[in-house]
Protein backbone atom coordinates (compact mmCIF):
# COMPACT_ATOMS: atom_id res chain seq x y z
CA UNK A 1 0.00 0.00 0.00
CA UNK A 2 0.77 3.44 -0.83
CA UNK A 3 2.16 5.65 2.38
CA UNK A 4 0.47 9.52 1.37
CA UNK A 5 0.28 12.22 3.49
CA UNK A 6 -1.91 15.55 3.58
CA UNK A 7 -0.26 18.03 4.34
CA UNK A 8 -2.44 21.73 4.78
CA UNK A 9 -2.95 24.69 6.22
CA UNK A 10 -6.00 26.22 7.72
CA UNK A 11 -6.80 29.29 9.48
CA UNK A 12 -10.49 28.84 10.57
CA UNK A 13 -11.17 25.23 10.20
CA UNK A 14 -13.03 24.89 6.72
CA UNK A 15 -10.08 23.62 4.84
CA UNK A 16 -9.05 21.61 7.66
CA UNK A 17 -12.52 19.49 7.16
CA UNK A 18 -11.62 19.30 3.69
CA UNK A 19 -8.24 17.75 4.43
CA UNK A 20 -9.72 15.15 6.37
CA UNK A 21 -11.91 14.26 3.53
CA UNK A 22 -9.34 13.76 1.16
CA UNK A 23 -7.26 11.64 3.89
CA UNK A 24 -10.20 9.84 4.46
CA UNK A 25 -10.01 8.81 0.85
CA UNK A 26 -6.35 8.45 0.18
CA UNK A 27 -5.93 6.42 3.37
CA UNK A 28 -3.76 9.50 4.51
CA UNK A 29 -1.56 10.48 7.28
CA UNK A 30 -2.57 14.16 8.01
CA UNK A 31 0.30 16.89 8.84
CA UNK A 32 -1.42 20.47 10.32
CA UNK A 33 1.14 23.40 9.31
CA UNK A 34 0.57 25.00 12.49
CA UNK A 35 -0.56 28.72 13.01
CA UNK A 36 3.48 29.73 12.32
CA UNK A 37 4.31 28.06 9.40
CA UNK A 38 5.65 25.08 11.10
CA UNK A 39 5.52 21.26 11.42
CA UNK A 40 7.50 19.79 13.49
CA UNK A 41 10.65 17.33 12.56
CA UNK A 42 8.91 13.68 12.53
CA UNK A 43 6.02 15.40 10.49
CA UNK A 44 9.26 15.98 7.62
CA UNK A 45 10.38 12.48 7.70
CA UNK A 46 6.84 11.23 7.68
CA UNK A 47 6.72 13.42 4.10
CA UNK A 48 9.65 12.59 3.08
CA UNK A 49 9.14 8.52 3.54
CA UNK A 50 5.67 9.26 1.58
CA UNK A 51 5.02 7.47 -2.01
CA UNK A 52 2.41 10.42 -2.59
CA UNK A 53 2.12 14.08 -0.88
CA UNK A 54 -1.17 16.53 -1.12
CA UNK A 55 -0.98 19.86 -0.09
CA UNK A 56 -3.92 21.93 1.35
CA UNK A 57 -4.33 25.02 1.45
CA UNK A 58 -6.89 27.89 1.77
CA UNK A 59 -7.06 31.00 -0.26
CA UNK A 60 -6.62 34.55 1.01
CA UNK A 61 -6.04 37.40 -1.10
CA UNK A 62 -6.16 35.31 -4.33
CA UNK A 63 -3.24 32.66 -3.02
CA UNK A 64 -2.37 30.35 -0.62
CA UNK A 65 -2.00 31.68 2.86
CA UNK A 66 1.27 33.07 3.76
CA UNK A 67 1.49 30.00 6.62
CA UNK A 68 1.50 27.58 3.67
CA UNK A 69 3.92 29.44 1.35
CA UNK A 70 6.42 29.54 4.24
CA UNK A 71 5.96 25.71 4.64
CA UNK A 72 6.38 25.51 0.36
CA UNK A 73 9.88 27.34 0.79
CA UNK A 74 11.03 25.36 3.51
CA UNK A 75 10.36 22.40 1.53
CA UNK A 76 13.78 23.78 -0.77
CA UNK A 77 15.73 21.41 2.17
CA UNK A 78 14.28 18.11 -0.09
CA UNK A 79 14.59 20.17 -3.00
CA UNK A 80 18.38 20.58 -2.72
CA UNK A 81 18.74 16.89 -3.28
CA UNK A 82 15.86 16.19 -5.07
CA UNK A 83 14.08 14.27 -2.23
CA UNK A 84 10.78 14.25 -3.41
CA UNK A 85 11.17 13.88 -7.21
CA UNK A 86 8.94 11.33 -8.93
CA UNK A 87 6.40 11.42 -5.81
CA UNK A 88 3.00 11.72 -6.65
CA UNK A 89 1.53 14.83 -5.48
CA UNK A 90 -2.15 16.27 -5.64
CA UNK A 91 -3.34 19.62 -4.47
CA UNK A 92 -6.89 21.36 -3.52
CA UNK A 93 -7.38 24.63 -2.15
CA UNK A 94 -10.70 26.07 -0.46
CA UNK A 95 -11.93 29.44 -0.38
CA UNK A 96 -15.67 32.00 0.15
CA UNK A 97 -16.28 33.15 -3.01
CA UNK A 98 -17.06 30.15 -6.36
CA UNK A 99 -14.30 32.00 -8.11
CA UNK A 100 -12.61 33.93 -5.65
CA UNK A 101 -9.34 33.00 -7.07
CA UNK A 102 -8.83 29.47 -6.07
CA UNK A 103 -7.34 28.48 -9.88
CA UNK A 104 -4.31 30.73 -8.53
CA UNK A 105 -3.94 28.90 -5.79
CA UNK A 106 -3.63 25.43 -7.06
CA UNK A 107 -1.54 26.57 -9.61
CA UNK A 108 0.91 27.31 -6.50
CA UNK A 109 0.58 24.15 -5.37
CA UNK A 110 0.72 22.01 -9.00
CA UNK A 111 3.90 24.51 -9.05
CA UNK A 112 5.86 23.64 -5.71
CA UNK A 113 4.67 20.32 -7.24
CA UNK A 114 6.22 20.15 -10.36
CA UNK A 115 9.72 21.81 -8.75
CA UNK A 116 10.19 18.99 -6.77
CA UNK A 117 10.16 16.42 -9.96
CA UNK A 118 6.99 15.01 -9.14
CA UNK A 119 4.07 13.78 -10.63
CA UNK A 120 0.68 15.78 -10.74
CA UNK A 121 -2.68 13.85 -10.06
CA UNK A 122 -5.70 15.82 -11.96
CA UNK A 123 -9.04 15.67 -10.37
CA UNK A 124 -10.54 13.49 -12.63
CA UNK A 125 -14.23 13.60 -11.41
CA UNK A 126 -16.22 15.36 -14.28
CA UNK A 127 -17.86 18.92 -13.82
CA UNK A 128 -21.51 19.29 -12.37
CA UNK A 129 -22.64 22.24 -14.99
CA UNK A 130 -26.20 21.88 -15.46
CA UNK A 131 -29.30 23.88 -14.84
CA UNK A 132 -29.89 21.16 -12.02
CA UNK A 133 -26.67 21.41 -10.67
CA UNK A 134 -26.30 22.22 -6.88
CA UNK A 135 -23.44 22.78 -4.27
CA UNK A 136 -24.42 19.03 -3.48
CA UNK A 137 -23.64 17.72 -6.66
CA UNK A 138 -19.45 16.01 -7.01
CA UNK A 139 -17.46 18.79 -8.60
CA UNK A 140 -19.80 21.41 -9.02
CA UNK A 141 -17.22 24.09 -9.00
CA UNK A 142 -16.31 22.72 -12.37
CA UNK A 143 -12.31 21.93 -11.59
CA UNK A 144 -9.86 19.81 -13.64
CA UNK A 145 -6.09 20.58 -12.23
CA UNK A 146 -6.89 19.89 -8.83
CA UNK A 147 -9.77 20.09 -6.11
CA UNK A 148 -11.83 23.09 -5.56
CA UNK A 149 -13.48 23.97 -2.60
CA UNK A 150 -16.18 26.51 -1.35
CA UNK A 151 -16.75 27.78 1.64
CA UNK A 152 -19.23 30.78 2.25
CA UNK A 153 -17.66 33.63 3.66
CA UNK A 154 -20.87 32.70 6.46
CA UNK A 155 -20.82 29.20 6.51
CA UNK A 156 -19.25 27.61 9.41
CA UNK A 157 -17.25 24.29 9.48
CA UNK A 158 -20.18 21.70 9.96
CA UNK A 159 -21.47 23.94 6.38
CA UNK A 160 -18.75 23.38 3.84
CA UNK A 161 -20.61 21.78 0.95
CA UNK A 162 -21.64 18.29 0.33
CA UNK A 163 -20.41 17.87 -3.04
CA UNK A 164 -17.24 19.58 -2.50
CA UNK A 165 -16.99 17.12 0.35
CA UNK A 166 -17.70 13.90 -1.80
CA UNK A 167 -15.10 15.09 -4.34
CA UNK A 168 -12.97 15.31 -1.90
CA UNK A 169 -12.78 11.87 -0.89
CA UNK A 170 -12.99 10.29 -4.27
CA UNK A 171 -10.24 12.82 -5.21
CA UNK A 172 -8.29 11.18 -2.17
CA UNK A 173 -9.24 7.66 -3.67
CA UNK A 174 -7.56 8.63 -7.09
CA UNK A 175 -4.50 9.98 -5.56
CA UNK A 176 -4.24 6.75 -3.37
CA UNK A 177 -4.96 4.50 -6.62
CA UNK A 178 -2.36 6.14 -8.67
CA UNK A 179 0.41 6.07 -5.95
CA UNK A 180 -0.39 2.15 -5.74
CA UNK A 181 -0.59 1.66 -9.42
CA UNK A 182 3.08 3.57 -9.62
CA UNK A 183 4.16 1.69 -6.89
CA UNK A 184 3.88 -1.30 -8.44
C1 LIG B 1 -7.01 36.94 4.88
C2 LIG B 1 -8.11 36.31 4.10
C3 LIG B 1 -8.13 36.42 2.72
C4 LIG B 1 -9.13 35.81 1.96
N1 LIG B 1 -9.09 35.90 0.61
C5 LIG B 1 -10.00 35.24 -0.14
C6 LIG B 1 -9.92 35.25 -1.57
O1 LIG B 1 -9.00 35.79 -2.18
N2 LIG B 1 -10.90 34.61 -2.25
C7 LIG B 1 -11.96 34.00 -1.63
O2 LIG B 1 -12.84 33.47 -2.30
N3 LIG B 1 -12.03 33.94 -0.27
C8 LIG B 1 -11.07 34.53 0.47
N4 LIG B 1 -11.10 34.45 1.84
C9 LIG B 1 -12.10 33.58 2.47
C10 LIG B 1 -11.47 32.24 2.86
O3 LIG B 1 -10.84 31.62 1.75
C11 LIG B 1 -12.53 31.26 3.41
O4 LIG B 1 -13.13 31.85 4.54
C12 LIG B 1 -11.96 29.91 3.74
O5 LIG B 1 -13.01 29.03 4.05
C13 LIG B 1 -10.98 29.98 4.90
O6 LIG B 1 -10.46 28.70 5.13
P1 LIG B 1 -9.95 28.27 6.58
O7 LIG B 1 -11.17 28.27 7.49
O8 LIG B 1 -9.38 26.93 6.42
O9 LIG B 1 -8.95 29.31 6.99
C14 LIG B 1 -10.14 35.06 2.61
C15 LIG B 1 -10.12 34.96 4.01
C16 LIG B 1 -9.13 35.56 4.74
C17 LIG B 1 -9.11 35.39 6.24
Amino acid sequence: MAKIVVVYHSGYGHTKVVAEHVARGAGAELVAISPEGEIAEAEWTALNEADAIIFGAPTYMGNVSWQFKKFADATSKAWFTRQWADKVFGGFTNSASPNGDKQVALITLQTLASQHGGIWVSLGTPPSNTKASTSADLNNLGGSVGLLVRSPADASVDEVHKGDLDTAVLYGERVAGIAAKLKG
